[in-house]
């Protein structure tokens, strides 16, 4: 079943990739947002963020006339059959999520909205806010629809038009059934349920991972101070089909524009019910040490002091495939380093611009130039095949500290390169073990 006319309101990372990918399934598709520079570069087939194959969804949409983009939701909701919501819910000063341009969108249009057009929600918010917007609404032909999205940054696409699962909920089931009926050509399992579920799944699945993350960060220390090495006990554990071999890399801590506010939002939505949470508020507190134990290693890796040190840094966005800083772990490690006195240059082959307080070159040598040390913090394909020789010629000191475990640590050695990874030192060396048995 193909909709006439779509809205979707915001036009970011969620709000163009939902617009784009339901324009590329057959429905014709309005896309709105406040900010002019956007929609005026998206309306010359410009999309400015980096997610593989948007661009080409975009201009794709546009050709064949099946995508539109305008400034302001009230001018995309005219004709509408249905409306998604796609606006920031950022983390409020309580840590709960702000739903200021949610409400903002539903005052604008509440009164614009065609008969009985359904309200989507998208973006990620507590559960009852499904409510709460039909109240504000209080347009009783308008039904609202909680249908959380689950794509990645960096693969948003591919995660759209190929989803684990399609959650949709609310308390009528005409409408839940229309939502989900958007996405019939995807063929993916479809869980109908109320709003408040829906709006549940979402906290509970980030939570999730945040939690899986969490542990294996936990479990990775341990196995430092115990001389095992995480890379092989992840893998063992990876194999047990009930626990999975995703989500078990342990890093910086894990970041981005999600986990980090979805954390504290269930957290602070368990509070206000009065429900004690200890496994997600050490689930957060685990990850706030993990950028402290990095900086550690690195002020070991200068000699005890980092004030004065010049240190390199190796990626700053959250994580690699993305152009995304939104809470990223090597900026807060940046941070904490600078506070330390370190002096930094960094390089990501996502990040163009400068920012305040560390220099950020486009040629990742210059990293190295002149470095006390250089730390790895996000795994880039790139990075494992840079010129370690080159490297050691430019330092002023030898050690690497990779916080993903994503270099070569044999390439760095015979480099003459002090490779320091996360979960692994003193552990015994098995690769030759390892041939044997494969
Ligand atoms: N980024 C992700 O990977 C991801 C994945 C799943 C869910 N989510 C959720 O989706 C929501 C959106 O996230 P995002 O990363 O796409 O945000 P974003 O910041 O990339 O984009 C939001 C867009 O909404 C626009 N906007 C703000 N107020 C508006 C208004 N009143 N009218 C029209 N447009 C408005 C902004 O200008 C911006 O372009 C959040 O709730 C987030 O938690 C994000
Ligand atoms: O094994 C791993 C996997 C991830 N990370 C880190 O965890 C963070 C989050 O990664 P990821 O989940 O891939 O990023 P997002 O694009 O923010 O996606 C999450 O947040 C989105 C917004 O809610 C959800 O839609 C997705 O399902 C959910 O995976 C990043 O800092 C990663 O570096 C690790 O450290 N180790």
């Amino acid at each position: 079943m193909f909709v006439r006319r779509i809205a979707v309101v915001g036009t970011g990372y969620v709000g163009l990739t939902t617009g784009a990918c339901l324009a590329s399934l057959g429905h014709r598709v309005v896309c709105a947002d406040v900010d002019e520079v956007k929609i005026a570069r998206l309306r010359a087939g410009r999309v400015g963020i980096l997610e593989p194959g948007l661009a080409e969804l975009v201009a794709e949409g546009l050709a064949a006339g099946r995508l539109e983009f305008v400034l302001g939701a009230r001018n995309a909701v005219f004709d509408s059959e249905v409306m998604f919501l796609c606006v920031p819910t950022p983390m409020g000063v309580d840590g709960a999520a702000n739903l200021a341009a949610v409400e903002s969108v539903v005052a604008e249009v509440g009164e614009l909205l065609p008969q009985g057009c359904v309200v989507v929600n998208k973006s990620t918010v507590p559960v009852g806010t499904a409510a709460r917007v039909g109240s504000l609404l209080n347009r009783p032909d308008v039904a609202v629809v909680s249908n959380p999205e689950f794509l990645r940054e960096g693969s948003a696409v591919a995660d759209f038009l190929n989803p684990d699962r399609i959650v949709v909920g609310c308390d009528a089931q005409d409408a839940a059934e229309r939502v989900a009926a958007l996405y019939a050509k995807l063929g993916a399992p479809t869980v109908l349920t109320d709003a408040a579920s829906a709006e549940m799944v979402k906290y509970a699945a980030n939570c999730f991972l945040a939690m899986k993350l969490s542990y294996v960060n936990a479990v990775a220390e341990l196995c430092e101070r115990l001389g095992a090495n995480v890379i092989d006990v992840t893998e063992g554990m990876g194999y047990d089909r009930r626990i999975g071999a995703s989500f078990l890399q342990p890093g910086p801590g894990w970041g981005g524009s999600c986990l980090p506010k979805d954390t504290h939002a269930l957290s602070q939505v368990a509070g206000s019910v009065g429900f004690d949470f200890p496994l997600l508020q050490a689930t957060i507190d685990t990850n706030a040490r993990q950028r402290h134990r990095v900086v550690q290693k690195v002020r070991e890796a200068v000699g005890g002091s980092l004030a004065g040190a010049r240190v390199g840094l190796l990626g700053l966005t959250f994580k690699a495939g993305t152009d995304d800083l939104r809470d990223s772990p090597a900026l807060a490690v940046a941070d904490l380093l600078r506070e330390q006195g370190a002096r930094l240059t960094a390089f990501d082959p996502g990040v163009r611009e400068g920012l305040s307080d560390v220099t950020v070159v486009t040629d990742p040598y210059e990293v190295a130039r002149g470095a006390d040390a250089i730390v790895l913090l996000t795994e880039w394909p790139e990075f494992r095949s840079l010129d370690w020789n080159r490297v050691t010629e430019l330092m002023a000191g030898d050690t690497i500290v990779d916080t993903r475990n994503h270099l070569d640590r044999d390439a760095l050695d015979r480099a003459g390169l002090c490779w320091r990874g996360v979960g692994v030192s003193g552990s015994p060396r098995l690769d030759a073990v390892r041939e044997v048995v494969s």
